[in-house]
């Protein structure tokens, strides 16, 4: 393994109790929201808040994106407090971040970095374990780059070009060399799954998996739907393994209900990429159930968000049930409907609590009409396929 003093590497910072976090209003309008956001991904790491430092700023400051005068603001705030980390709510350059923790005398990482730290802390399958790694050694791989291209830059600089030369080629290629290891394993762990897919597949079994934004709700209501334990907390990213299970809905036989890990917003793009075997559980799904926080402000951005993930994984034609979960949380108008259908009848949206188990027989019949129009469809389908075998295509 590489040393991780040596690059950017996010580790698990058990050490660190207490963060100042960091967030820049830059004219986007939701930077409130985003603030918050920003303190449950500390919370969820087990970090304690000791300050929130805000500004405004028209753009980033090239060497320190705060500028000098909030650096040293936020200098006094981390001096106050005694915190040993500073969380920036932006993303930042290796050279921003050199800045800042030189200046600072503090680890200072980004929200990314942040993500991918809950990440490594929650991955406890071994297949989750090797996508979260793998995310990490992606994410410092474009670091050590750009931190080359930085050092080459001082070419002539005294002392420091050899070396830093030779260890970060060194970095490199160990690197390289771990980054192969693990998508070899886990490209094993992807044909297993497509093994188990062709097998569902091969038995008829039709496939839903819970999508949504992060703590929207998806395991209670998998929990719900299969009386299973799995792990829910309030916390963002509680299930980062994608758990599946059989359910029997009555009269219509069974199903298999995935439940995955939940998006957000800017969601790295180097997790995408080393989760794509657990993602590929939503996008080989004949039906999506897509959990909404009811009582999130931010719903609408979080329903956006998602389907904007899902059509980056290629999952944004599945056909979908919104789930308006968390109603017990929201005074709805007693006579708003359970759900609602489209102009083809088929349910399109349900209102539930995952929680209280009201409104969960909406989600039930849903489930049930689209079985039940599937063993519909099962007719033609069946004879196209024995016309394939006759004719030697398989
Ligand atoms: N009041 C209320 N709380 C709910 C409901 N459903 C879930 N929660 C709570 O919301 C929090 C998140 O629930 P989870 O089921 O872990 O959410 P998730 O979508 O699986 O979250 P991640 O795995 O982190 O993406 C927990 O504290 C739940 O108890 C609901 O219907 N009503
Ligand atoms: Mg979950």
């Amino acid at each position: 393994m590489l040393d991780s003093s040596s690059g950017n590497a996010p580790d698990t910072h058990a050490a660190v109790d207490s963060a100042v976090l960091v967030s820049l209003d830059l004219n986007d309008s939701d930077s409130a929201e985003n603030l918050e956001e920003l303190r449950q991904l500390a919370a969820s790491d087990r970090l304690a808040i000791s300050a929130v430092v805000l500004g405004k700023r028209l753009r980033p400051d090239p060497a320190t994106f705060a500028g000098s005068g909030k650096v040293d603001e936020i200098m006094g705030a981390v001096e106050q407090t005694g915190a040993s980390l500073v969380i920036f709510n932006h993303d930042l350059s290796p050279a921003q971040q050199r800045n800042l923790e030189q200046r600072l005398r503090r680890r200072v990482i980004d929200r990314t970095s942040l993500i991918l730290d809950i990440f490594a802390q929650r991955a406890k399958s071994h297949e989750g374990k090797l996508q979260v790694e793998l995310a990490q050694l992606e994410h410092l791989a474009t670091r050590l780059v750009r931190g080359w291209t930085h050092l080459e830059r001082q070419k002539g600089g005294i002392g420091l070009r050899g070396p830093g030369e030779t260890q970060l080629e060194t970095d490199r290629r160990l690197l390289g060399k771990r980054v192969k290891v693990l998508k070899e394993k886990l490209a094993k762990f992807e044909r297993q799954r497509a093994l188990q897919r062709r097998a569902r597949r091969r038995a008829q079994v039709m496939s839903v998996s819970l999508v949504g934004y992060t703590n929207a709700g998806k395991s209670t209501l998998f929990n719900r739907l299969t009386r299973g334990h799995t792990y829910v907390a309030d916390q963002l990213f509680a299930t980062l393994d994608a758990t599946t299970r059989k359910l029997f809905i009555a009269d219509r036989g069974p199903l298999v209900l995935s439940d995955t890990v939940g998006f957000i917003r800017d969601l790295p793009h180097t997790l995408v990429a080393a989760f794509r075997a657990t993602l590929e559980e939503t996008v080989q799904a004949d039906l999506l159930l897509h959990v909404v926080d009811t009582s999130s402000s931010n719903r609408s951005e979080q329903i956006d968000e998602v389907n904007k993930v899902l059509k980056e994984i290629g999952a944004d034609r599945i056909p979908q049930i919104l789930v308006l979960n968390k109603t017990d949380l929201v005074d709805l108008p007693a006579s708003s409907p359970g759900y609602q259908r489209d102009e083809y009848g088929r349910i399109v949206q349900v209102r539930l609590s995952a929680k209280t188990g009201e409104g969960l027989e909406f989600i039930n019949l849903a489930l049930s009409e689209a079985l039940g129009e599937r063993a519909a469809l099962r007719e033609p389908d069946n004879q196209s396929e024995a016309q394939d075998i006759t004719s030697g295509y398989h």
